[in-house]
């Protein structure tokens, strides 16, 4: 007989316990989202709710009045009903499922009748997303109370970058002119768009104009517009042009540093006097614009060799931001993973988490695309790994077909160099050839190759 009064409840409160009806209790356990099993002092199921279905796919009535031991094994890990029995306390455990490779937390309470016999073992399990990599739950918390003061969509907690973005967070309190600098994939255009959504200029367009890809000839009519039969193959009615249509917000101009030099005249031209003229027209237009610029080319030795204009850099140069490469905010990739994992795992319907050894593998690349190469790394790993855990074998994979990334960066990563680190440590670790090969996702001999060509 159990002694409810060992827990410590008042006697109103037990004789209250003792007036709820038995299908009330039985509706609360079997609505219970959290997954409650009984095992007997036999370790004998006695009752499982609906949620081992949602957790591992079985049915209560399929396990009820079993064996939990014949249950579990082989397919739970690790089997704790003998150890809480005797503990006179709750266990907590983080078991594997082997079925669907998931780590799930069980916290097992043993109940003692009055002659302090064990009676039965209540346990409860929750799925363990942050226990199987203790560096990812780390970085979850923080990620979401993530305090820029400034958007909580813009990631990074890297010093040189916060002071970037307290920079522009001053910046967009103004209507100042704005320089943003960076390699590609740094998040120049991302971050352009953060400051017009912070800015007075909100509730008015944004308007993007890439200077690499619109043809010289076809830039001047774009950007201030023409009159009606300016030149052959106008349209009739005239056009407005892109300025006209982001009055009283802002313009956008990514990649400035290739702007044609006769562009580039126009173009401060509009900054000095606040107004421009449609082609074909001799009657100017003003407009209400603030302009921010955005290139990953160096300006000052385009200026020195006469490719870009002086007095336009410094008219654009109100405030400038360098936003760091993601080489020099290794300490913000964790928070990158997590953020874009959270994304993917809500658009593709999934859970996935990484391992702790692909999250350093990801930390000891160079990402010579930067943050816009770890978001599509991040979202290919997702959508190509079968098991909920991401591993670092997905990623040497990555690495093996995005080789010709090396060709397209300077100075890029070196995928064999990063291959050799990685059989370096881990030979220096392990000195086992099948722990290797386990280690990256190769067979043994693979691995062996592998060790023999760098290690000895
Ligand atoms: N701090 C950040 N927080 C969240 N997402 C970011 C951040 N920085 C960059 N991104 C993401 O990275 C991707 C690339 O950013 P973006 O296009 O702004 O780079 P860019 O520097 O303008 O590149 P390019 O020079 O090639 O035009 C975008 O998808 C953006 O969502």
């Amino acid at each position: 007989m159990i002694d409810l009064s060992k827990i410590l409840h008042t006697p109103w409160y037990i004789d209250y316990l003792n007036s709820i009806p038995r299908e009330t209790l039985l509706a609360i356990l079997e609505n219970s989202f959290t997954e409650i099993y009984v095992l007997d002092k036999e370790g004998k199921i006695v009752y499982a709710n609906p949620a081992v279905t949602r957790l591992y796919g079985i049915n209560p009535e399929d396990i009820v009045q079993k064996d939990s031991k014949q249950i579990k094994e082989g397919l739970w890990d690790p089997y704790s009903f003998d150890l809480t029995k005797v503990s006179h306390r709750a266990i907590v455990t983080e078991n594997i499922y082997y079925k669907t490779n998931r780590s799930i937390i069980c916290i097992n309470v043993p109940v003692y009748n009055d002659q302090n016999e064990f009676e039965f073992m209540i346990s409860t399990s929750l799925d363990n997303i942050g226990a199987v990599d203790l560096s990812y739950r780390d970085v979850r918390n923080p990620i979401e109370s993530i305090d820029l003061g400034f958007s909580d969509r813009v990631i990074g907690k890297n010093k040189l970058f916060k002071q970037c973005m307290s920079d522009l967070e001053k910046a967009a309190k103004t209507d100042c002119n704005l320089l943003i600098l960076g390699e590609s994939g740094t998040g120049k255009s991302y971050i352009a768009q953060t400051v017009h959504n912070q800015s007075r200029r909100s509730h008015n367009s944004f308007v993007a104009i890439n200077c690499a890809t619109i043809p010289d000839g076809l830039f001047e009519s774009e950007l201030f517009g023409y009159m009606p039969g300016a030149f052959t193959g106008a349209n009739a009615k005239g056009k407005i042009g892109l300025l006209k249509s982001a009055d009283g917000g802002t313009i956008f101009l990514d990649e400035i540093g290739d702007l044609s030099p006769k562009m580039q005249v126009k173009i401060l031209d509009v900054l000095e006097n606040k107004r421009f003229f449609p082609v074909g027209s001799n009657k100017p237009e003003h407009v209400n614009i603030r302009i921010i610029a955005a290139t990953n080319q160096n300006l000052i030795h385009a200026i020195k060799e006469k490719k870009f204009r002086s007095d336009l850099y410094w008219r654009l140069n109100t405030v400038k931001v360098i936003l760091p490469s993601l080489r020099q905010r290794k300490d913000d990739i964790l928070f990158f993973i997590t953020y874009f994992l959270n994304d993917f795992n809500k658009r593709y319907n999934t859970k996935k988490i990484f391992s702790k050894t692909i999250i350093s593998y990801i930390i000891n690349y160079d990402w010579p695309g930067n943050v816009r190469q770890l978001k599509n790394a991040v979202e290919r790993m997702c959508i190509l790994s079968d098991s909920i855990i991401v591993n670092e074998s997905l990623f040497l994979r990555y690495l093996d077909q995005e080789e010709d990334i090396e060709e397209a960066y300077e100075e890029s990563f070196n995928v064999e160099a990063f291959k050799k680190r990685t059989v370096i440590k881990l030979y220096s670790k392990y000195k086992s050839s099948r722990i290797i090969a386990k280690e990256m996702g190769v067979s043994q001999s693979t691995a062996n190759l592998l060790i023999n060509k760098y290690c000895i």
